[in-house]
């Protein structure tokens, strides 16, 4: 390793022990601080470290994410993924943890026919019901934010991949689904495990004591597989049957629907290619989730803000219906909440790590083929040269003088990745960020709470901040402010 080291010139980073490298002090929390400070500490803008003999490198700055990610795209895409998640739990079938090739490039390709920008007004009536539904929940029950913050966008997503017609208080149905998805955050979480280091284990029989990894496997497995399967297989028969129930999975079995049924065709991936699809599609509606709840703090700690844009949705879309989707560009001041929510706060602030599949010098620095490069979203979205007082939420960073959206200012698309992993669902994402927080800011102010001795109860300093990053749970008063709400939440949008 030594003359390794001799030869290659790495990134600079902290110096690690033989074999572990930085498995001890690499950091599990709040990564995206740890990267930046070693940063200035090593007074290099990317900066690497190893552990256990793989290498990661970090872009602390845009214009190497751009290279990196962008131009040398073609070693830089590839993905890097657990065998506990993958082939034990059966996440492998999310495109997202797909390796770089054929299949992926197949499979987003099917994914982004039906998340791109020209196709998403197919989907705005969808989206508006969510976000009366939202006001709908937080008026009847205030206190449930956060789960209504997860149940809205799911079952709006379901909507738009299965034509599932659900009501977000349908637990029956919400429920298992939820559990599925939560074992991706919670692997995530557990970090590694032994059989993500030594993948022989895979093969133990399950009794043997020690092996309780493949029995939690197959626990999660079954849930996983559920969710994958059981919509898919409602809406197939349904289209077999000649039912109308239009789509993104119902488009999909049509346009493939010669080969899901000429038996002698030796292409059973067709099949398997839709149920990864669409249902990639819901395991990425979390993040929308505790963008939410980002929204949420962001208004009790800075209520000028709130103020603003509240003059601005009763000046342009009144006091008597709640915003449409066709109110977005006379919006320019709630529309750039949106943008600096997804800086202020980014919900992945080390977005997911590209594995490199050849060796690579950049900048003097070598980067060995199979190292894992990590973008760091939060410090980019948080560089005072790009966005000036970044820690402040000043969504009028991204508005000229006159109030209208400034070409000049970088958009913060890093929030939803970088090169040709960016996150594909992101035009669907914006829009639905943008019908929820507009509802919420039309129909409620959103204020802190006052206890029963009549303190106000300031909101949680306390985060989650592994994978991704959203404020522990937190109290908040939503008060109505508009006549008849209740009313216009039953009026569907245009
Ligand atoms: C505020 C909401 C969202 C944020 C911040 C977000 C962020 C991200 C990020 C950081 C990545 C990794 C990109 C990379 O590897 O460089 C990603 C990937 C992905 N996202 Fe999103 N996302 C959001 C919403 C959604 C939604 C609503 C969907 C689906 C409708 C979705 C579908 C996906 C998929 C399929 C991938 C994997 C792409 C690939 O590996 O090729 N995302 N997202």
């Amino acid at each position: 390793s030594r003359r390794n080291a001799k030869q290659h010139r790495y990134p600079p980073g902290p110096p690690g022990l033989p074999i572990l490298g930085n498995l001890l002090d690499a950091p599990k929390e709040y990564s995206w601080f740890t990267f930046a400070r070693w940063g200035r500490e090593y007074n290099s803008n990317i900066v690497s470290f190893t552990v256990l003999g793989r290498r990661l490198v970090v872009l602390n700055k845009y214009k190497d994410a751009k290279e990196i990610f962008e131009e040398r795209s073609r070693i830089y895409s590839d993905r890097t993924s657990a065998v506990m998640a993958t082939e034990l739990v059966g996440w492998h079938r999310n495109f997202g943890l797909t390796p770089y090739g054929e299949l992926w490039r197949l499979r987003r390709r099917m994914f982004h026919q039906h998340f791109k920008p020209q196709v998403l007004p197919a989907y705005h009536g969808k989206l508006m019901k969510g976000a009366r539904s939202l006001t709908q929940m937080l008026l009847e029950s205030p206190d449930g934010f956060l789960k209504h913050f997860r149940r809205v966008p799911g079952t709006t997503v379901l909507d738009v991949v299965y034509a599932m017609d659900l009501d977000p208080r349908d637990n029956a149905t919400m429920e298992p689904i939820e559990k599925a998805v939560k074992t991706f955050a919670d692997l995530a979480d557990a970090g590694a495990f032994l059989v993500d280091l030594i993948p022989i284990l895979k093969y133990l029989p399950s009794w043997l004591p020690g092996v309780g990894f493949k029995r939690q496997g197959a626990v999660w497995g079954r849930w996983v597989s559920r969710m994958h399967e059981d919509p898919y297989q409602e809406v197939k028969s349904d289209v077999m049957s000649g039912k109308s129930r239009p789509c993104v999975a119902s488009d999909l079995i049509r346009e493939f629907e010669d080969r899901l049924n000429d038996n002698s065709v030796e292409d059973s991936t067709v099949e398997e290619d839709i149920i990864c699809v669409t249902g990639t599609a819901y395991t990425g509606s979390d993040t929308t989730t505790f963008a939410l709840a980002n929204f949420v703090l962001a208004m009790l700690l800075f209520p000028e803000v709130q103020q603003r844009a509240q003059e601005e949705l009763d000046r342009v879309v009144g006091r008597d219906r709640l915003p449409d989707i066709a109110d977005q560009d006379s919006l320019p001041y709630t529309a750039s909440i949106v943008k600096e929510l997804l800086r202020w706060r980014p919900i992945g602030p080390v977005a997911v790590p590209h594995r490199s599949t050849a060796d690579d010098w950049y900048e003097g620095y070598f980067i060995p083929e199979g190292s894992l490069v990590i973008g760091n979203v939060w410090a980019i979205l948080h560089d005072e040269e790009r966005y000036p007082d970044p820690e402040a939420f000043k969504p009028e960073r991204f508005l000229t003088a006159e109030g209208t959206l400034d070409p000049s200012v970088p958009d913060p698309s890093q929030a939803f990745g970088f090169g040709r992993r960016i996150c594909p669902g992101r035009y669907f994402a914006q829009i639905a960020l943008f019908l929820y927080i507009s509802h919420m800011l039309a129909a409620f102010s959103i204020e802190k709470p006052v206890d029963e001795m009549g303190n106000v109860v300031e909101p949680t300093r306390e985060c989650e901040a592994r994978k991704f990053w959203h404020p522990k749970p937190f109290k908040v008063k939503f008060k109505p402010r508009l006549e008849g709400l209740e009313s216009m939440t039953r009026t569907p949008g245009s």
